[in-house]
């Protein structure tokens, strides 16, 4: 049999090229070599003996292999892989429950003491990801700082609550494979399900290294069939090192966003289960210090996740003139003062209408170049949760942009669960040139104001 010797650029981005012997009927058959455009990885060969193969599947599976190869030598590299797998996972899920209970939702929706919306979806996720973590690095190894209690959930009144969050989880849980993780071997029991969700506390939030998870920030968008976000962090040393923000119903395309106000309730009404429409979320992910951000797209129902999955660079916005900014805010005012922002947005010329969209999306929208300026205003006796943020700001910044304190001060998460010492606000921008202004002007409007 005769075979040649060829090469073909990779996904990866630290890949150069691939060399492989391959028979005329394109099988792959024997040693292989690579070179990395990265200096560590320079002229390094691997020999793996495999059996033939097509050349889709070998490209899969050697991307696959090269991606241990990198892990190991690259700061946090398996534990965004992980996060990001997680993150998709945990969109699913999303996405199935809110096509499920937007024709039912009086069953899914329940308060929590504070009054606020909690759903089978912010429990089940906290209990996935919870889950993959423990597995991947042994739970007394994992510390998790997240949202949601079992408190609730453990009351003999909420047998049913229960058993629908079991089933979620499980129905999530058998996808792992395809999303390159191990699932259980058998379902999990209602007593591993409270245990993955009650593994994560508030205590871990004084640690030197700890994940923080938001299951699903925005859960009245969730709730709505509008926009929504499910963020993870991993910070160390009181900064985000990693961030990942799952935002399912905001596409690759931004199109989409405007949208906004029930859209999706629309979509899933006109389209099948099936179809495109559970094709348009996007997944954001950052590493402290690349000076890069990444979006990939959610996986169609059928496909398996590829790392690096069709991962496309993002960029802030260059635009720094006010008068083309967007500036992006809570829909609700309660969460954040919007005579406050209007007022800011005059003094320094910005002219669009705001964009008013829920949870962390809108920290997406300035990375992504979607928009130009957030700017969050909660009322004074409001304390602003690490979870809230943690992600989205590390993917701004590393998509070029600033988050800072309406005092110009970078967000402490080294304080315990809330963002403490919180000077006002937030402000995040694509450039300093319109982050100066905004300071500048909350400044100079600050007294006057009723906050
Ligand atoms: N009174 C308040 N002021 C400011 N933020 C608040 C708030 N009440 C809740 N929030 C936070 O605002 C988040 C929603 O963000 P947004 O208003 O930008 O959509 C909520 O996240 P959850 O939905 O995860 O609870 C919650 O953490
Ligand atoms: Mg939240």
């Amino acid at each position: 049999m005769s075979c040649c010797t060829t090469s073909f650029p990779t996904k990866l981005p630290h890949i150069h090229s691939w060399k492989y012997d391959v028979s005329p009927k394109n099988q792959i058959l024997g040693t292989l070599s690579f070179t990395s455009k990265k200096k560590s990885h320079l002229g390094f060969t691997q020999t793996v003996s495999l059996a033939q193969c097509s050349r889709t599947n070998f490209l899969s599976a050697m991307d696959e292999d090269c991606k241990l190869e990198v892990s190991s030598t690259d700061g946090f590299s398996k534990e965004l892989e992980i996060a990001v797998r997680a993150v998709h996972m945990a969109c699913l899920l999303c996405q199935r429950v809110q096509e499920n209970f937007l024709s039912e939702i009086s069953e899914h929706v329940h308060s929590k003491e504070d009054k606020s919306p909690v759903t089978i979806a912010d429990w089940s996720v906290q209990a996935i990801v919870s889950w993959v973590l423990s597995e991947a690095y042994g739970s007394e190894n994992v510390s998790i700082v997240a949202e949601e209690d079992v408190e609730a959930l453990s009351k003999a009144s909420a047998v049913r609550l229960l058993e629908a969050v079991v089933k979620t989880v499980n129905e999530c849980l058998a996808d792992a494979p395809r999303f390159g993780l191990k699932g259980p071997a058998t379902d999990l029991d209602a007593k591993a399900v409270l245990e993955a969700i009650s593994r994560c506390s508030l205590a871990g939030a004084r640690g030197s290294k700890f994940w923080v998870l938001d299951p699903v920030d925005g859960t009245l968008g969730f709730v709505r069939g509008d926009q929504y976000a499910i963020a993870l962090a991993l910070i160390e040393d009181g900064e985000p090192v990693l961030g990942v923000l799952g935002c399912p119903n905001y596409p690759m395309k931004k199109e989409w966003l405007s949208y906004q106000n029930g859209y999706r309730r629309i979509l899933s009404r006109l389209t099948s289960h099936t179809s495109e429409s559970l094709d348009k979320g996007s997944v954001l992910y950052a590493r402290k210090g690349g000076g890069k951000a990444w979006m990939q797209p959610l996986l169609c129902r059928e496909n398996n996740f590829v790392w690096p999955n069709s991962a496309r660079e993002i960029r802030v916005s260059s635009i720094d003139n006010p008068a083309l900014a967007t500036f992006c805010e809570p829909v609700e005012k309660a969460n954040s003062s919007h005579s406050f922002t209007a007022g800011l947005a005059h003094s320094v010329g910005l002219r669009n209408q705001p964009l008013r969209v829920y949870s962390m999306v809108k920290y997406a929208a300035i990375a992504r170049g979607d928009a130009e300026i957030f700017m969050k205003f909660a009322r004074a006796c409001y304390k602003e949760k690490i979870w809230d943020h943690a992600a989205g700001v590390l993917i701004i910044e590393e998509a070029g942009g600033v988050v800072t304190d309406a005092g110009g001060h970078p967000l402490d998460f080294s304080k315990g669960e809330y963002l403490e010492g919180l000077d006002r606000g937030i402000i995040a921008c694509a450039g300093a040139k319109l982050h100066e202004k905004i300071i500048r002007a909350v400044d100079a409007s600050w007294n006057s104001s009723s906050l």
